[in-house]
């Protein structure tokens, strides 16, 4: 039984007990209590005053608090609790277990107190125990395998010459090669694919862990499929997060188990092979499995065991992949959201690195770009929380009781952003900060993203190192802009946190090639390209004219729709576009040799969001040298209701390009979305500005055969009539009158012209593929709760007539693909008395099904009109979908001669 123990109220004078679960005792709920709710009332006491205003986070009984944490986005789930319950608060979790989260510097600090709380594997780390056992990640307080192979390997990890018998640096030229693969992946997508930042530097941590701990490769960036090894720990990981929060017996879960169990042997067998391949062929790597396999541990004089050795492999992939790409995907998006660290960033590295090869003596001369990473650890950290246990009964900050044996939770999201250590622009991307002098100076504990004490992370320089690395190299080497400038941070969760669905562009610098790049990474020199591009590139012209560059800043689509335009008319004027693209897309490289065409747009006086690197760009240069030859003329948006800052990104890009050398051609064309329509003034400034300068500049005329605009190449397709498989073919309807009066059944003459090639004699049949009514397609998609442009997409194994795996708008498949108007069929209303959730409305399909199914037929009831008539049945779309027929021909027969090539019909 534990302890029980006692504390003076500070609000009076009363002593009062606490005991901590699970004594047989009053367990309160009660909402004037401390977020430390499993506080336990002795029952000789039943009157108890809260420590702390807060109520914690109410619960249901048996499951507590877990429904209310989201599966898929804990974070947000955490982040929220300490948002309504402050500092620190407490969850009941299934199975009588609690965790105390704790969100301020000043109780991280005090748990980060490794005699009165350790890291005991519990949750997901007890799960991944299986698979790796008392390797370093997983292993439980004492056992011995982790202090020999923490002694082991910590010399192995100093990123430093003069320890141990290898080090970091000693792996910084594989590191190298595996950023190189990356970059040059970069280099051969081009400037316009989007990059998934974050699978891309996932291979990237991959490949660079597997190539320095055990000399393998997986070839990510090269091979389709994923390594099997790569793919059993990915499923791995994905059990182990699900595991502890199962339900149900274990008789429920043996399919799965049998998958967990097989991926676990799968990275053990291959982990095994690597390690008995390395004993039989030995060689000299400085990589990890020699340093487990030749280190001798100083404090017992053992060697790694067989056994351990495969755990430490197995468990450098899992620690060491998610954390690093996390950071790098992380650190992207904050630069690119921040242009002057960007800025700052590349400055660092053009001038440290230059423009040669990056070697081992650049990391650690590069400051800001340690800060940046520092900074993204801060406010990213990819292991946002991370679990101690308490050991002992004890208070926190002296009045929040912590019971001997009970989990905790260092939330680094918020601990993070605590405004006592950071200040009030805790929530911004300030390297600054996190240069060396301040960083030094950063009070205990404050930050936290490698952990803490003797179970901190053994991987931290490994991690430094290489994301120092791919920075520095990609900087070096690239521009970066967002491949959607308007992303906002998603967060995706899984062991650790990463940036859901960021894409980036990529584009080279120094107008290098993809092959002069190789060279370059390589070490080895310039590369002379005598690639034609290269040669069409010095003259500035193409076989279809002198080349021009468009550039815009947009971000509600007015100025990048005026740059298509002006780009479609530069034929007609003797000009070959060269690049349409953002302005970003320019930075710090304008081409010589070619008018460069700026057109953009200011937001409350600052830059559109994919203009901004450009404009930070250049407002930071000084340099009336820098933009010799550079040829420009600008066109900017804006709108008078924004008075103070009227124009002025358009009117600030057009001066500085003229102070840092740059050659104005034509006079700065500006329109007001406020009072004028801006195409025309922009189609006014092109005819009697721009033009008439460039043709002056560049001796170029108008195209005397191509006088019209150039327009858009359009090819029309009716995708229906062959999905559908009915050869038919489109006829124009010429006449339609109605013959019978009003209030008598419908009669109407209907007059068709023929197409083409198509013949008609008295007496043969007209087969029509009809269209549903629109307000019949209306109220499916009301009835649906579908939005107006709402797409579906049909999977690819279905068995039906209808396109799968394309995204198609829900109007066109129910306008054109399925029939409405068919009755329903007695399994259709006998499917739809299944999905209604109320007994009456079940039992009165059922009759339509049954006796009443003759009226169905004869009153022609669909099964939209039993949908609509029965709001309580929830039918999925999917099942709506499979019990429509596929639209089909009608036929009508036609009563008079053909008329020429017309044919009358009556329709009734
Ligand atoms: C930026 C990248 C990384 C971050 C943010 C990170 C973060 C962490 C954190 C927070 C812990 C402590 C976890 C806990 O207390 O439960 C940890 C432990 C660990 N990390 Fe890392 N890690 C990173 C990279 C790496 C790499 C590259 C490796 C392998 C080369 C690695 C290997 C380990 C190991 C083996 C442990 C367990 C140490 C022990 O308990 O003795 N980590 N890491
Ligand atoms: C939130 C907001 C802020 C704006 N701020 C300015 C401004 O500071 N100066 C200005 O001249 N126009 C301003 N405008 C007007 C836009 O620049 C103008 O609507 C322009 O056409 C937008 O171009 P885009 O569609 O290419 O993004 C602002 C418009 C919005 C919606």
């Amino acid at each position: 039984m534990r302890q029980a123990f006692r504390q003076r109220q500070p609000q009076n004078s009363e002593f009062i007990y606490y005991r901590v679960s699970p004594l047989p005792s009053l367990v309160i709920q009660d909402n004037s209590q401390s977020h430390l709710d499993t506080v336990v009332v002795d029952r000789r006491r039943k009157k108890w005053r809260p420590s702390h205003p807060s109520p914690p986070p109410p619960g249901l009984p048996i499951v507590g608090n877990a429904t209310q944490i989201d599966p898929v986005a804990q974070r947000r789930s955490f982040s929220d609790f300490a948002d309504k319950y402050g500092e620190v608060y407490r969850l009941h979790l299934p199975g009588k277990r609690t965790v105390v989260f704790v969100n301020s510097h000043r109780l991280v600090d005090e748990m980060c107190d490794e005699k009165r709380f350790a890291k005991i594997p519990s949750g997901v780390l007890e799960e991944i125990r299986n698979g790796v056992h008392d390797g370093l990640f997983t292993a439980k307080p004492g056992e011995e395998n982790w202090g020999i192979a923490h002694r082991v390997l910590m010399p192995a990890y100093v990123c430093s010459r003069t320890f141990g018998p290898m080090s970091i640096r000693g792996m910084f030229e594989e590191m190298h090669d595996i950023s190189t693969q990356m970059a040059l992946k970069f280099a051969r997508y081009g400037p316009s694919t989007p990059i998934p930042a974050s699978d891309d530097f996932t291979r990237l941590a991959l490949d660079t862990l597997a190539l320095c701990s055990m000399g393998f490769r997986f070839n990510s960036f090269y091979a389709k499929e994923l390594h099997p090894m790569v793919e059993a720990m990915g499923n791995f990981l994905v059990a182990s997060g699900k595991r502890p929060g199962r339900v149900l017996p274990s008789f429920f879960y043996r399919a799965e188990d049998a998958k967990y169990w097989e991926d676990i042997e799968v990275l053990r067998n291959t982990a095994q092979e690597v390690l008995e391949a390395r004993k039989r062929h030995p060689d000299g790597r400085k990589d990890l499995l020699n340093a487990m396999l030749n280190g001798v541990d100083p404090k017992t004089g053992k060697h790694m065991s067989d056994t351990s050795i495969i755990d430490n492999l197995i468990t450098f992939l899992i620690a060491g992949h998610e954390t690093t790409s996390g950071t790098l995907s992380f650190a992207f998006y904050r630069l690119l959201k921040n242009p002057d660290a960007y800025r700052k960033l590349q400055n660092e590295v053009d001038e440290v690195v230059g423009k040669g090869p990056i070697t081992v003596e650049h990391i650690s001369k590069l400051p800001y770009v340690t800060a940046v990473l520092r900074e993204t650890l801060r406010l990213d950290s990819p292991i946002s929380i991370f679990g101690v246990t308490s050991l002992e009964d004890q208070l926190l900050a002296g009045r929040y009781p912590v019971a001997k044996g009970e989990s905790c939770g260092l939330f680094l999201a918020r601990s993070h952003l605590d405004p006592a250590v950071w200040g009030d622009d805790a929530h911004d991307f300030k390297p600054e900060r996190m240069l060396d002098e301040p960083f030094n100076k950063l009070p205990k504990n404050a930050w936290k993203p490698f952990g803490n004490g003797a179970r901190a992370c053994i991987g931290r320089p490994f991690a430094m190192q290489e994301a120092v690395l791919a920075l520095a190299m990609l900087f070096q080497n690239f521009n970066f802009v967002m491949h959607d400038p308007t992303y906002n941070l998603a967060i995706k969760q899984t062991l650790t946190i990463k940036p859901d669905n960021f894409f980036m562009r990529a584009i080279i610098r120094d107008g290098l090639s993809p092959t002069q790049l190789e060279h370059r990474l390589a070490g080895r020199g310039f590369l002379e390209e005598s690639s034609k591009s290269q040669t069409e590139e010095s003259s500035g012209t193409v076989a279809k004219g002198q080349k021009i560059t468009i550039l815009y800043g947009s971000n509600s689509g007015t100025c990048e729709s005026l740059a298509q335009r002006l780009a479609s008319d530069a034929s007609r004027h003797g000009f070959a576009v060269d690049k349409v693209d953002c302005l970003d897309t320019a930075n710090g490289a304008l081409p010589k040799n070619q008018p460069v065409i700026v057109i953009t747009a200011s937001y409350e006086g600052e830059p559109p969001d994919n203009a901004a690197l450009f404009c930070s760009w250049l407002a930071g240069s000084k340099d009336e040298k820098l933009l010799q030859g550079v040829d420009y003329a600008v066109f900017g948006v804006g709108h008078h209701d924004w008075a103070q800052t009227f124009h002025r990104i358009p009117k600030l890009v057009d001066t500085k390009l003229e102070e840092n050398g740059a050659t104005r051609i034509a006079d700065i064309g500006l329109s007001d979305a406020g009072s004028t329509d801006t195409f025309t003034d922009f189609e006014t400034w092109e005819d009697n500005i721009l033009w008439p300068a460039l043709h002056q500049k560049y001796g170029t005329e108008n195209s005397k055969d191509d006088v019209q605009p150039a327009g858009l190449s359009v090819e029309i397709t009716s995708p229906r009539t062959s999905t559908l498989r009915q050869d038919v073919m489109e006829a124009f309807v010429v006449d339609t009158r109605k013959l019978t009066a009003d209030g008598e059944p419908v009669k109407k003459h209907i007059e068709i012209a023929l197409p083409t090639g198509q013949t008609y004699r008295s007496g043969d049949y007209l087969a029509v593929l009809p269209i549903n009514p629109k307000v019949v397609v209306q109220r499916v998609m009301r009835r649906f709760k579908l939005a107006w442009d709402a797409h579906i997409t049909i999977a690819g194994a279905a068995n039906t007539a209808l396109p799968t795996e394309t995204s198609m708008p829900a109007q066109s498949v129910f306008s054109a693909y399925v029939e409405l108007a068919q009755p329903a069929t007695k399994r259709n209303i006998l499917t739809l008395a299944e999905t209604a959730s109320n007994e009456e409305d079940k039992a009165a399909l059922k009759k339509y099904a049954n006796e009443d199914y003759p009226d169905v037929l004869d009153k022609r009831i669909s099964v939209l009109d039993f949908l609509e008539k029965f709001p309580t049945v929830e039918l999925p779309l999917g099942m709506f979908l499979a019990m429509l027929p596929t639209m089909r021909l009608h036929f009508l027969f036609s009563t008079l001669e053909p008329v020429l090539r017309h044919i009358d019909l009556l329709r009734a």
